[in-house]
């Protein structure tokens, strides 16, 4: 039975509102080209870059500042079997708990002195939803039962696979999972776009995070269809308006909505589409006649994995990023076994970067290096079910393996005490990419797809597992900044926050001042004055103002000398404030001095009052 939701998450932080059609804002997009120009594809000149995609399992840079902001979700009552009220707003077909997961919404940008910033929270846990697809007309025309039951609350229960199994009467074979979200059989690709979280990960993305949303399931659990939509959509001229989209057709327009509205900020945005296909990484925006394989690097510099000689395009409007996942979709690996007649053969990942400048209130521009992986994993198969032979054995076996090694990984992050130790990235080309996603310094979503089918219980339930373990692991996520910009922004603010705090000691001396002058205080507060008129009129203040686009383009010796000015007028700027700290407890200790001399003087003149009274009152009388 279907029910509506006990309560919905509002995870976007912004501009996400529930209700907004995704397809209804395709409307206004110019006609789409049908595949991606072949100028994009085949030159490597201006438009089409080869760039490296990284990763980075490895530690972060130390947090200077954080702030914390986490979302609750308001509980709704539900009328379902757990009893309550519906919602008259919440869909139906989908569930979730109410305490959602602890990811930042308020996000302070700040720099940190290496590589860039933090948002509010030292550990934020991976978002993890379920969809359950429909029975398909195979399953219906066996007549295979449901196995799985919606709650609320975020919960699905799995019964044992035999109905008349006298464990399973006894509720002992009965598993209870609770996620972020449940979508139902019944759920939309719109309902995908609007309660699993993704928008909420695209404003992360756009502010400089690194982002990744996988689908992850047995072969035929919906997992292509919930983030690209049945294949057919690719085939001919695609209708915009399809309601069978999916999750990164609809992603890009929400992307490209948000660009929009923030005309504070240039935006440059950047593609790429690759396949791991038999352990091998296919550029699918440039997959050649022999299909080359391109080579997984480390990088010791960024502390992770990246994709050699990659292409990347650029993509200016909403129809060249459409175009990317176009021309990736058509030459994709996808196979044929008897669970699914459009089953994807290799891993997937269609990499939107997204580089942001803004100039900041002191002037200063900084860029931003966000990305949003969008990853269709294949799908774990039992090749006695799918009847897999040959080349399609040979798939099944590197999927089956590259699988095995992603949850080794998973369970290993998602246990306190190994996931410190050692982590088997190395062991597939998948995991060497997907590392920073699950546990370096990104942001990620991971939908698990199941079948609610009785045939399909032991995979459906290993799923419900992973995806239970995936909900443990923490990431730290950061914005990405260029290191240089990161260290200028980070010397300006804190000259910034020197000056504010000399100028304030200035003042609170002043005001001390006036009623302590001695010569020796007026002849240091003059001292003073002038060191900073003097700094002031020497350009001592003005550091050059720095262009940080222009920053590129300066060679080493003027970065240094740049960097020197900077860090020579933080020390003189840190200097003078020791110095005015010193002076302020100076006249404070005086001050101090004083009153108690006062109190003294004060004490005094009341002895002698007071004896003066006793003398006068002890003489006689004379008339
Ligand atoms: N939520 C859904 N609603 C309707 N049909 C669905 C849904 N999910 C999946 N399907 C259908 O089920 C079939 C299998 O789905 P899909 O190809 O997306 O599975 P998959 O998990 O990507 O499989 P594989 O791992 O083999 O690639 C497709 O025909 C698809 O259209």
């Amino acid at each position: 039975m279907v029910t509506r939701a006990s309560s919905v998450p509002h995870l976007n932080s912004s501009g996400g509102s529930s209700n907004e059609s995704a397809t209804g804002s395709a409307s206004g997009s110019r006609g789409r080209r049908s595949r991606l120009p072949n100028s994009r594809t085949r030159h490597v000149g201006k438009s089409v870059t080869p760039i490296q995609t990284r990763s980075t399992p490895g530690s972060m840079p130390r947090s200077r500042s954080l702030t914390h902001g986490m979302q609750r979700v308001t509980p709704q009552k539900s009328s379902n079997s757990s009893g309550g009220v519906r919602s008259r707003n919440t869909p139906v077909f989908l569930r979730s708990r109410e305490n959602e997961i602890g990811s930042a919404d308020t996000l302070e940008i700040v720099a940190s002195k290496s590589t860039g910033s933090e948002p509010s929270t030292p550990e934020d846990n991976i978002n993890v939803v379920v969809r359950v697809r429909p029975l398909n007309e195979k399953e219906k025309r066996d007549r295979y039962g449901m196995i799985l039951q919606f709650p609320g609350n975020g919960q699905i229960i799995i019964e044992s696979s035999e109905r008349n199994n006298k464990k399973s009467r006894n509720q002992e074979n009965v598993h209870v999972f609770t996620y972020n979200v449940v979508f139902e059989p019944g759920a939309t690709q719109e309902d995908i776009l609007d309660y699993s979280g993704i928008k909420r990960i695209i404003d992360m993305a756009i502010e400089g995070f690194s982002c990744t949303a996988f689908c992850y399931g047995q072969t035929g659990s919906g997992k292509t269809h919930t983030l690209t939509g049945p294949p057919d959509l690719f085939h001919g001229k695609p209708n915009l308006k399809d309601p069978r989209h999916g999750l990164i057709f609809r992603s890009f327009l929400y992307l490209f909505q948000l660009i929009k509205n923030r005309k504070d900020v240039n935006y440059v945005l950047k593609a790429s589409f690759l396949e791991i296909y038999n352990e091998r990484v296919i550029d699918l925006l440039n997959p050649g006649s022999a299909r080359k394989p391109l080579a997984v690097r480390w990088s010791k510099k960024s502390r992770g994995f990246f994709v050699e000689n990659l292409f990347t395009v650029d993509c200016e409007e909403l129809d060249d990023l459409l175009a990317v996942l176009e021309e990736g979709m058509r030459n994709r690996a996808v196979g044929s076994h008897a669970m699914n007649d459009h089953s994807s053969r290799s891993h997937t990942m269609l990499t939107v970067h997204i580089i942001s400048e803004q100039q900041t209130d002191g002037g200063v521009f900084i860029s931003k290096h966000g990305k949003i992986n969008f990853v269709d994993l294949a799908g774990s198969e039992l090749t006695k079910k799918t009847l897999s032979e040959g080349k399609t054995l040979e798939e099944a076996n590197n999927i089956n393996k590259s699988l095995m090694v992603l949850g080794y990984c998973i369970a290993s992050l998602s246990d306190g005490k190994k996931r410190f130790g050692h982590i088997p990235y190395r062991d597939s080309q998948l995991t060497k990419l997907l590392a920073d996603s699950l546990a370096g310094n990104g942001v990620t979503l991971m939908i698990a797809c199941v079948s609610p089918a009785q045939y399909n219980h032991a995979e459906t339930l290993n799923t419900l597992r992973y995806a239970s373990r995936a909900k443990r692991i923490r990431t730290k996520p950061v914005i990405m900044m260029d290191p240089r910009e990161a260290l200028i922004l980070s010397l300006k603010r804190d000259i910034n926050a020197l000056v504010m705090e000399n100028d304030h000691l200035k003042s609170a001396l002043n005001l001390h001042h006036e009623s302590l002058k001695t010569p020796n205080e007026k002849h240091q507060n003059g001292e003073l004055l002038e060191m900073h008129l003097e700094r002031v009129a020497t350009g001592g203040m003005a550091v050059p103002k720095v262009d940080l686009e222009r920053l590129a383009e300066l060679d080493g010796n003027e970065l240094a000398e740049l960097v020197k000015l900077y860090m020579q007028e933080n020390e003189a700027l840190r200097q003078e404030n020791n110095h005015l700290f010193t002076v302020r407890e100076t006249i404070l200790r005086d001050q101090e001095i004083v009153c108690r001399e006062n109190e003294r003087l004060l004490k005094k003149l009341e002895d002698v009052n007071k004896s003066r009274f006793e003398m006068s009152s002890n003489e006689p009388d004379i008339y």
